[in-house]
């Protein structure tokens, strides 16, 4: 008897508390139907944290394409397929533009900079992020030059290893991050600079930390911070020694900068915040440069790099798909000149593979979350304003009515009946609309070139028989790394 008493007062005060918890509940009744939740855990029953988008595609099954979902105390509207994600995204381009907080974002103190933030704020820094790296050449043939001599000195680094095995993650790190080194500081690192050495090692990790299942938990339950608070205290910390770095390379632009001649992205922000020194509103301050230079890193680095390095890892495992490509590169690029932009309309198969690699790893299978910048009618529901939105891009990249074989990794995704090359409206791996990747012209470039240049100069084996390869991802839940592996680049 005195048990039950003690669970009917428990189920009250839970009750009590999902009411007070559940703010402003008449604006989201008119949301899609999902899943019953819990009192304060939501759907957290039904969610497996190391592999979100698989639970939302279960989920998916029961409730249709479009659903709410109660994350901890938020109602979170999670798009599954191609049309229900494209609807939102591209024909209600504006709507679906603002971008979602995470509790973890707000108390790292993240809110500043593009990538982060919304309305007015968004707006210019997005429109000056992208013309300043288009001046520096993003998309364009001056970056190509660097690119090139970025792909030298990776392949001398793979020289050296002689054909022994080798994890080739530091060095692809290495050679992407300092395509981006040179547009926003104007400099890359030598490979052996021990600060260079050390800041990437502090973006892996970090990378890593918000992957985990504990990010995620923290992001529902913030108060997990202080019960657990490991994981959170280890990302801050990674977080303010890479803030000291880029803090330290502002400070040297600002003692050499010449107003009419920026030399890189940092200048030109340093121009620009002088340039509106007086209005009191601006968006040009240190705050909105700090975190814009370290989005710059983190969007620009992690995700190309870990690209280049599942993919050496798909083409080890299918070394005939490997061979393809290089008679590609033989027979158009040869032997004697470094791959250039030009080379790649004609070479389809190299284009379908790469792109192929990029659907199939599926690098952000939640997307980077949205929210809704006003009130909307989607699908005859009614979705207020600030509602978060999840338009889950592995649902468009494994969308069994657009792709023929989607769970197998297969180039003729991309190819057309004369071995032409043929695009896809649901290659989504940039996401679309307002918020599409803000480089993805750069990363197009990096991952053509780098990955020509090497299958051009090694063949890369594996010391496992290529069918025990496995390609699962490690972690799910914000992006997908391949395993650890170790690579053989044996010189052609
Ligand atoms: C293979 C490489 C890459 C992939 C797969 C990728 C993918 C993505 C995705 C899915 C988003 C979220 C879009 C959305 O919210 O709907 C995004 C945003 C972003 N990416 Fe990339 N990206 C890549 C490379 C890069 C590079 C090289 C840069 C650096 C110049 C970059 C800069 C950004 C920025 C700044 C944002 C935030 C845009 C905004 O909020 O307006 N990305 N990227």
């Amino acid at each position: 008897m005195e048990l039950f008493g003690t669970l009917v007062l428990a189920a009250i005060i839970l009750g009590l508390l999902f009411l007070v918890f559940r703010k402003d509940s008449s604006r989201y009744n008119r949301m899609p139907p999902g899943p019953t939740p819990l009192p304060l855990i939501g759907n957290m029953l039904q969610l497996n944290l190391r592999a979100l988008h698989e639970s939302f595609m279960k989920l998916k099954e029961t409730h249709g394409p479009v659903m709410t979902v109660h994350v901890g105390s938020r109602q979170v509207l999670v798009l599954v397929g191609f049309e229900a994600v494209h609807e939102a995204l591209v024909q209600q381009a504006d709507v679906f533009a603002g971008r979602a907080h995470s509790p973890v974002v707000d108390m790292l103190k993240l809110d500043f900079g593009l990538a982060q933030s919304n309305g007015e704020r968004w707006k210019q820094l997005r429109r000056f992020s992208v013309s300043t790296l288009r001046d520096f050449g993003m998309g364009k043939s001056s970056i190509e030059g660097w690119i090139q001599e970025e792909a030298k000195n990776l392949t001398e680094e793979f020289r050296k290893t002689k054909g022994t095995p080798c994890d080739p993650t530091i060095i692809l790190s290495w050679a992407v991050s300092n395509v981006i080194c040179s547009l926003v500081f104007g400099q890359r690192f030598d490979y052996q600079d021990k600060n260079f050495i050390g800041m990437l090692s502090l973006f892996n990790e970090n990378q890593r930390l918000f992957s985990s299942p504990f990010a995620m938990l923290y992001g529902m339950f913030p108060i997990f911070t202080k019960i657990i608070p490991g994981f959170f205290n280890k990302m801050l910390t990674n977080l303010n020694e890479i803030k000291q770095f880029i803090s330290a390379m502002i400070d040297r632009h600002q003692a050499t900068l010449i107003s009419d001649n920026p030399r890189d992205f940092i200048d030109s922000f340093l121009i620009k915040m002088k340039q509106e020194s007086d209005n009191p509103d601006t968006e040009f301050h240190f705050d909105n440069l700090h975190m814009t230079v370290l989005n710059l890193f983190t969007a620009g680095t992690d995700s190309t790099s870990t690209t280049l390095r599942y993919g050496l890892l798909i083409l080890m495992k299918y070394p005939h798909i490997q061979e393809k490509v290089q008679k590609e590169i033989d027979s158009v690029i040869g032997q004697d000149r470094a791959p250039a932009m030009e080379d790649r309309r004609k070479m389809p198969y190299t284009d379908a593979v790469l792109h192929e690699i990029q659907r199939f790893i599926d690098f952000v299978p939640l997307n980077i979350f949205h929210m809704t910048t006003k009130d909307t009618i989607f699908r005859g529901y009614f979705i207020p304003a600030g509602t978060m939105v999840v338009p889950l891009l592995y649902s468009v990249l494994y969308d069994e009515t657009k792709w023929a074989t989607p769970h197998s990794f297969n180039p003729d995704h991309f190819l057309d009946d004369n071995g032409g090359f043929k695009l896809n409206p649901a290659f989504m791996a940039f996401s679309a609309g307002k918020r599409i990747c803000a480089g993805e012209g750069l990363a197009k470039m990096e991952l053509f070139l780098f990955f020509c240049s090497l299958l051009q100069n090694f063949s890369f084996r594996s010391k496992e028989d290529p069918e025990n390869i496995s390609l699962l991802p490690t972690s799910t839940t914000f992006v997908k790394s391949p395993q650890i592996y170790e690579l053989m680049a044996i010189p052609r």
